[in-house]
């Protein structure tokens, strides 16, 4: 079965929130004599491209990435095309509910962009409504994914779609790179790191192609 990626690379360019440390990778060990091995360390903004967010990071008494249950990140989903969206944010009225409906799919991923945003921060990246997220709950969906930066728009103090996604016990992967995904139903794999007391883990995301 084919694996698609869907994960940001991560280096040194990566486009990062504002204001969020750059990615640093160092060597504190080097082959050479008396030496086998390199060995490095990361300094890593814990939201830098393709993420899963804890509980804790819109809930002060939430689970970090080390608590969280695995069973959402893991599992059938379905990819939608929402780049047809003409607002600030995905509306209720954008998604075309019987189809999500039909594909049966807990996870849900959205795909703003006609060609993700490698090269530079984007600051007007789509949001999703905070109502989407409450019908996306109401059907049962377990997880919501993005391909833009964070489900609430980047100014927002009040965090709406995060709380829409706390009320309703989902959880959320951001950044996603959907490019190359056509709409439909996968798999999904995008396991956090066990990162105890982290608010968000970097993941590796891909989707395995369900045989028909
Ligand atoms: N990807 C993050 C973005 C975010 O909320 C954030 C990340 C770094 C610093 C501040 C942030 N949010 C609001 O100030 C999120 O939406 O979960
Ligand atoms: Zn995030
Ligand atoms: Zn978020």
């Amino acid at each position: 079965m084919r694996i698609i990626d869907i994960s940001q690379r991560l280096d040194a360019g990566t486009p990062l929130w504002p204001g969020e440390p750059a990615l640093a990778v160092r060597r504190h060990a080097e082959i050479g004599p008396g030496c086998p091995v390199n060995v490095g360390s990361v300094h890593l903004a814990l939201h830098s491209g393709t993420h899963a967010d804890a509980p804790l990071h819109y809930d002060a008494g939430g689970a970090s990435s080390a608590e969280t249950a695995l069973d959402p990140y893991i599992g059938r989903c379905v990819v939608v095309d929402v780049r047809h969206a003409a607002g600030a944010a995905v509306e209720t009225a954008d998604i075309d509910w019987s189809a999500l409906e039909a594909a049966k799919a807990p996870r849900v991923l959205l795909r703003t962009y006609d060609c993700f945003p490698h090269a530079a921060w984007d600051h007007d990246f789509r949001a999703v409504s905070a109502e989407v997220i409450r019908r996306l709950g109401a059907l049962g969906v377990v997880l919501v994914g993005t391909d833009a930066a964070s489900l609430d728009p980047e100014t927002s103090k009040t965090m709406d779609a995060h709380h829409a996604v706390r009320a309703a016990d989902m959880r959320i992967l951001e950044g996603l790179v959907l490019d190359d995904v056509v709409p439909g139903v996968y798999e999904l794999i995008a396991l956090p790191l066990p990162l105890a007391g982290a608010d968000a883990s970097p993941v590796r995301a891909v989707l395995r192609e369900i045989a028909a």
